[in-house]
């Protein structure tokens, strides 16, 4: 049965060009334990079904829906979804952990339940669990449906119409644990929870110098305490699959001991739920607790996260995979067949993939016994914590090796502040001390060394304590390119004869890398190592899909178009919003924002719209507030997205031009998106430049040190910048970023995010052509 909205719903929206598979029947279920994101998944999948003319269900509570039948699976319509569903946290068609499927007679009745409604094509958004049961309800199919042909429940020719259940599955859940993806949907937004916590429990701990022990969920799997104990700079972490050797009570006791030793207030111990010790014995927070207080005399409390991380709204990170998976889960049903192998939507470098469910199941189940048998080696090495762990350790752990030529490095940042800024400065000074080096700043840039104060300060281990949860730049940042007075900035090199140079900042720390590069020739205090760790929220620089800060500017901004503009528009109603972001001629900010918030449109430079497509925009707006009884509207801009059709330009003609049917306001955010202590993204992100980037400099200055400690490098392959590409670390010598730079526009030539643009469109209802996201050329394997 199509009802009366659905039809018009579709013929309202002539989407282009769409995929020629027939009219297929898709029902979405989430199921196991919620995850923030579920819903932007769910609402993606419902649209993208209705952009291609299939018919879309949603299977209420679970399995346990799909078991009882009934009302629990209903039939979706485009609005049935409207984008206050993206800022959600939970599942909104709800979610349980069903008994009855685990056993052959509900798999069944959810059979039948399929069959009466003429679907054959499943989409489960849950975790390990709901996903094996998938695979197995799949591989039942035939036998369920023959029983029910048997008992006369279903019609005889079922198995003719329906001869496989095609599936698909998104890995939903805080956990992070299952083989196949990356990322699942809701661990970010978790890490985000467990890091507000943190930021709350660590001013008083510091009052009271305590030590608090953090239990944080994700059962058998050590992901959540991993990466939060890395974002937070904890002292000592506990996760399953690296349990401690016998003897770590004094091993953890002495590690805190000498935090405190070097100065901390405070210590941080994150205990993973599933942590065991050698033999396989569960770790309590308790246990943990009674061992700091008998053998470290210390202070100490226990803080159990609990639910926590399953709440609140999803992330930036979040909304926009769960879009982009519902997408790419309802194209991957459309195209399957009978012969089509059932695949797992993942996250593979920046790419969505499809995975065989079978292998991922298969390797998730290795891992699950590789634990039971206390392989933990395997266990490490199927996760693939390793490094994580290493840079974990070279930036908490005070250890530094003796070392007999200690090395002169120098950190400076270049251009406008953003999150992430101070992390990075605080893991290259760890990194380096603990590799028995001296670590110096020069304070606001190359202005510090042109003014006539000395700005060239030590940084010890202990200045950069709680530099990984700060915001802004605490060593001061400055636009100035070193090209205003070479000649003085080499003479400052030349007086604090540094060996290597580390510049944290945005396009201008790029340029100024490449201008000391060319200063060689004539200056020798550059003939030092150079390395560039990308740090702007514009994430407009070459070599790196992501720049430090870019994550926390994109939850700002996410943030304030939603819990604050939204109730805004809610409260006035029949109201649109136009929100300018920053980003300099870089459409990033708008774009992702657009995604995540779920808006009408973005204008960005680097996609050029004249006054016909404004004019589109306007008359679809209109019909939206006429046909889809939607009261708001939300446009964003980028702030240099046209010199004339600029956000004044935009917000005037929506106001004249709609003016019966909404009101029109603009926003511009500004610097409130430079601020905000960094995401748990940018500070991990943070670590692994700063990790990479100092072994870069550390191996460069042993190859370019002349017997008698004056340095000479030469090769332009010394002055570098690491990026993220792919999501896999790579160190690119600037030389060859200057072929792939827009100098005067001030971008990369081309920016991968682009082609996420058509899906924004398509799911605010526009007529646009839908590009499959290409599968990567060169994705990490990680
Ligand atoms: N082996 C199985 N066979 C059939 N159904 C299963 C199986 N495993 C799990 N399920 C079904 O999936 C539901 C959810 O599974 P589970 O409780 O393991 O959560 P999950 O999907 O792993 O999510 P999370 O771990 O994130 O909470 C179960 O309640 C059950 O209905
Ligand atoms: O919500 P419940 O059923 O108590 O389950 C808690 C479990 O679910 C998860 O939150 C997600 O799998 C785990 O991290 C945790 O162990
Ligand atoms: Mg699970």
């Amino acid at each position: 049965m199509e009802s009366k909205e659905t039809r018009e719903d579709q013929q309202q929206c002539d989407h282009g060009t769409k995929s020629n598979a027939p009219t297929k029947c898709i029902a979405v279920i989430t199921s196991g334990g919620d995850a923030q994101g579920m819903n932007a998944a769910v609402r993606a999948a419902v649209r993208m079904a209705i952009y291609n003319d299939a018919r879309v269900f949603a299977v209420h509570e679970g399995y346990q829906g799909l078991v009882e039948g009934e009302d629990f699976i209903k039939e979706m319509t485009w609005s049935n979804f409207l984008i206050v569903l993206i800022l959600k946290g939970g599942t909104i068609i709800g979610t349980a952990r069903c008994q009855e499927f685990r056993a052959k007679e509900g798999r069944i009745k959810a059979a039948k339940n399929l069959v009466g409604r003429g679907i054959s094509n499943l989409m489960v958004i849950g975790g390990d669990g709901s996903l094996t049961g998938a695979n197995l309800f799949r591989r039942e199919w035939t036998e369920l449906l023959t029983i029910l042909i048997e008992r006369g429940e279903i019609p005889e020719n079922s198995l003719i119409e329906y001869p496989v259940l095609n599936i698909v599955g998104l890995v939903g859940s805080i956990d992070n644990d299952f083989c196949g993806t990356k990322m699942t949907i809701g661990a970010d937004s978790a890490l985000h929870r467990i890091l507000e916590c943190a930021n709350a429990i660590i001013t008083t701990a510091s009052s009271h110098r305590r030590t608090f022990v953090l239990e944080v969920m994700g059962r058998r799997c050590g992901y959540l305490a991993l990466i939060s104990g890395l974002a937070i700079g904890a002292d000592w972490i506990f996760i399953p699959e690296v349990p401690p050797e016998d003897g770590w009570e004094e091993r953890m006791c002495a590690q805190l001991k000498a935090a405190r030793n070097v100065g901390n207030r405070l210590n941080i111990i994150v205990l993973a739920e599933g942590a065991v010790d050698i033999h396989g014995n569960a770790i309590t927070a308790e246990q943990v607790k009674q061992i700091l207080v008998k053998y470290a005399q210390q202070d100490t409390r226990i803080t159990v996260l609990g639910h926590v991380q399953r709440g609140g709204s999803p992330s930036a990170f979040d909304r926009i995979l769960g879009c982009r998976m519902g997408a790419e889960a309802v194209l991957s049903l459309l195209e399957s067949t009978v012969d089509t192998t059932p695949f797992v939507i993942g996250l593979q470098g920046n790419d969505m993939i499809r995975v065989p469910l079978m292998e991922c199941v298969e390797k998730t189940r290795n891992l699950a016994k590789a634990m039971d048998e206390h392989n933990f080696e395997a266990a490490l090495d199927l996760r693939n914590f390793g490094n994580t762990l290493s840079i974990f350790k070279g930036c908490n752990y005070y250890s530094p090796i003796p070392c007999d030529q200690k090395f002169r490095i120098c950190i400076m940042a270049v251009g406008a502040p953003a999150a992430g800024m101070n992390a990075a400065i605080r893991s290259v000074t760890r990194l380096s001390i603990n590799q028995g080096h001296e670590v110096f700043c020069i304070r606001d840039g190359f202005e510090g060394l042109l003014s006539d104060t000395d700005n060239v300060q030590k940084m010890e281990w202990v200045t950069v304590h709680d530099w990984i949860a700060k915001g802004g730049c605490d060593i001061g940042t400055k636009r100035t390119l070193p090209s205003v007075n070479m000649e003085k900035i080499a003479a400052g090199f030349k007086k604090y004869k540094f060996h290597g140079l580390v510049i944290i900042g945005g396009f201008e720390a790029f340029k100024s890398a490449t201008q000391l590069l060319e200063a060689r020739n004539t200056f020798e205090a550059f003939a030092i190592p150079i390395i560039v760790i990308p740090a702007t929220l514009s994430n407009n620089v070459p070599g790196t899909d992501y720049s430090l800060g870019t994550d926390t500017s994109l939850n700002v901004i996410v943030e304030v178009c939603y819990h604050r503009i939204r109730q805004s528009a809610t409260a006035a109603n029949h109201r649109v919003f136009v929100v300018e972001t920053m980003g300099g001629n870089c459409g990033y900010l708008a774009t992702m924002a657009g995604l995540a918030s779920g808006a009408d449109a973005a204008y960005i430079f680097e996609e050029k719209y004249n006054i016909n497509d404004l004019q589109g925009d306007v008359a679809h707006m209109i019909a939206k507030f006429k046909q889809d009884k939607i009261h708001r509207g939300l446009l964003l801009t980028n702030e240099f997205c046209s010199r004339n059709y600029d956000t004044d330009f935009i917000t005037r003609l929506f106001a004249d031009e709609g003016k019966e049917y909404f009101t029109t306001r603009k926003n511009v955010l500004g610097h409130v998106q430079q601020g905000g202590y960094p995401s748990p993204f940018d500070r991990v992100l943070s670590s692994r430049f700063a990790y990479a980037a100092t072994s870069f400099l550390i191996r460069e200055i042993k190859n370019n040190i002349r017997g008698d400690g004056v340095m000479n490098a030469s090769h332009p392959s010394t002055v570098a910048l690491v990026g993220s590409q792919n999501r896999s670390l790579r160190i690119s010598p600037v030389t060859d970023l200057m072929a792939v730079a827009d100098f005067d526009k001030r971008i990369p030539k081309q920016q991968w995010w682009m082609r996420l643009r058509p899906l924004m469109r398509i799911l605010a209802h526009h007529k646009q052509t839908f590009q499959r996201e290409l599968r990567p050329e060169n994705a990490d394997t990680e």
